[in-house]
């Protein structure tokens, strides 16, 4: 305690006098701090009190320091009454505590940590107190550049509303609405690659943001989890993480996307869990993503799984064939090009991975349309996607064509193998038989038997049949060619 202008007793006159008064001030103030440290918990005390300092006490009011105005305020709320309590039992004659900030070192001159290099866990070793980029730091976090630019293309406008997303998106539309609502604190946004979650995220993130009625917008920090870890590593090595703390409590709602990232990422994951509940209990909006639910995330410490489960959960599904329909029609309609709807059908039973997937399988489509001036067919569809449709083939099975040609002629699957005649039975069942024969390998007694036990030369006829009706009939042709290209192996 260099500064410290201990003043305990009154009385104190000598030089001799105030040593042994600086001497029992180190004492009561290495007491005090260890009961601090035994009571809130290592992980706790290394976040927000390690970094306080005793300058002195003045009369009847201890003095202590801290970096920055962000942790002065916290400690004020959080350990204020505690800390006074504890120097009160020291029976010193302490009954205030004030706590201030200290005056900041003169940052001095170093090279800057590289910016985009590799970050890697266990932490890098930090630079030497006061040789920090503190001024860089705080300038290019007061600049706010270490939060993610948004995609103008991810708004709820933009959004198409399934049955396999509707949840997440009433959840988030709430958030957005009216952030820090009862049990939507934090929102944990889950699904597969692909299915939205940046989309959603971005979206809250704009509407937080836009001013409404006048009134200015919400500020928002949307990060991924990787940026987040880049931030705070390249904080501790400029010895700015209180800058870095404190930037994040300026805004209104923290965003981090891809959080499964942070596995593994012991010191990173301990930021953030500090971060976050300084942050919740402070009213503050946190909206996560990943792939997985909290309660999957093996390799999330404990308490920070916890922590993530308690507010809302929200999974985005798988899409279905009608979700991922709307969101192409919506996609073309956007880029006001005329796909017709059967090639939206096709895409749409073919790709059925994600909707990255899909929305890039349209957009070549559109492009190559647009570059040679043709119009979007079925066919132009097949040649330009060959590799991307490959990729999602598959082997058919017997079964599978049965239920997709009952589906598509409105029958039911049993019909498939019944011994109805009825023309509206008996012509769908024969054009099964035919891309039975057309697409797998069974044998015609096989594929017979599969049909309800009928004879190979049934199947034959029904394979010539379908073959010479196509010949003479270009809608029924163009009908099990549609049926064909979206079973095809
Ligand atoms: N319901 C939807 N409506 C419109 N577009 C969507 C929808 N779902 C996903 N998309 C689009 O699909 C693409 C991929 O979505 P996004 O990047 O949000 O997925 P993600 O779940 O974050 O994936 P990852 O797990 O890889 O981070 C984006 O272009 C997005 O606009």
């Amino acid at each position: 305690m260099p500064d410290q202008h201990a003043n305990a007793t009154p009385s104190a006159g000598s030089a001799e006098q105030e040593r042994v008064d600086d001497v029992r001030l180190d004492a009561a103030w290495a007491r005090i701090r260890g009961r601090l440290r035994e009571e809130v918990g290592e992980a706790e005390y290394r976040t927000w009190l390690r970094q306080l300092t005793l300058a002195g006490v003045e009369g009847e009011e201890a003095i202590v320091q801290v970096p920055t105005r962000f942790l002065r305020d916290w400690l004020r709320g959080q350990y204020g009454d505690r800390l006074r309590a504890l120097w009160q039992a020291e029976g010193l004659g302490v009954r205030r505590v004030d706590i201030r900030v200290a005056s900041p070192a003169a940052p001095r001159e170093a090279a800057a940590a590289p910016e985009g290099a590799e970050l890697a866990e266990p932490l890098p070793a930090t630079r030497p107190a006061g040789e920090a980029t503190r001024a860089e730091s705080q300038k290019a976090e007061a600049r706010g550049d270490w939060a993610a630019p948004l995609d103008p293309r991810f708004t709820f406008d933009s959004f198409i509303v399934g049955k396999p997303n509707e949840f997440a998106h009433a959840c988030a539309r709430r958030v957005a609405e009216k952030p820090n609502s009862p049990g939507f604190n934090p929102l944990f946004l889950y699904g597969g690659v692909g299915l939205g979650k940046t989309h959603l995220m971005h979206a809250i993130a704009w509407a937080i943001r836009a001013p409404q009625e006048g009134i200015a917008g919400r500020s928002v920090a949307y990060m991924s989890a990787e940026k987040f870890m880049y931030r705070f590593i390249a904080a501790l090595r400029s010895q700015s993480t209180m800058e870095f703390k404190e930037s994040l409590r300026s805004v209104d709602v923290l965003m981090i996307d891809d959080l499964q990232f942070l596995i593994g990422k012991d010191n990173t994951q301990e930021e953030f869990f500090h971060t976050f509940n300084a942050l919740v209990d402070q009213g503050k909006q946190i909206v996560v993503s990943s792939d997985k639910p909290p309660s999957d995330l093996a390799g999330l410490e404990d308490r920070l799984r916890t922590r993530l489960g308690c507010g809302m959960v929200a999974d985005i599904h798988a899409t279905t064939y009608e979700l991922r329909i709307s969101i192409l029609e919506s996609k073309a309609n956007t880029a006001q090009v005329d796909v017709p709807a059967r090639v939206l059908e096709f895409l749409a039973h073919k790709i059925t991975s994600n909707v990255r997937e899909l929305e890039g399988a349209l957009n070549r489509l559109i492009a190559h349309a647009n570059l040679f001036g043709r119009p979007v067919t079925l066919e132009s569809c097949q040649e330009v996607l060959h590799d991307i449709l490959r990729a999602h083939d598959r082997r058919v099975t017997i079964e599978e064509i049965q239920k997709r040609v009952a589906e598509h002629y409105n029958i039911r699957l049993t019909d498939m193998s019944s011994a109805r005649r009825a023309r509206n039975v008996a012509r769908p069942r024969q054009v099964a038989m035919y891309l039975s024969k057309q697409l797998t390998s069974r044998s015609l007694p096989e594929i017979g038997r599969r049909f309800g036990n009928r004879d190979h030369t049934t199947v034959m006829h029904a394979v010539s049949r379908v073959a010479e009706l196509m010949q003479g009939d270009a809608g029924f042709a163009e009908d099990v060619e549609l049926l064909r290209r979206m079973l095809e192996t």
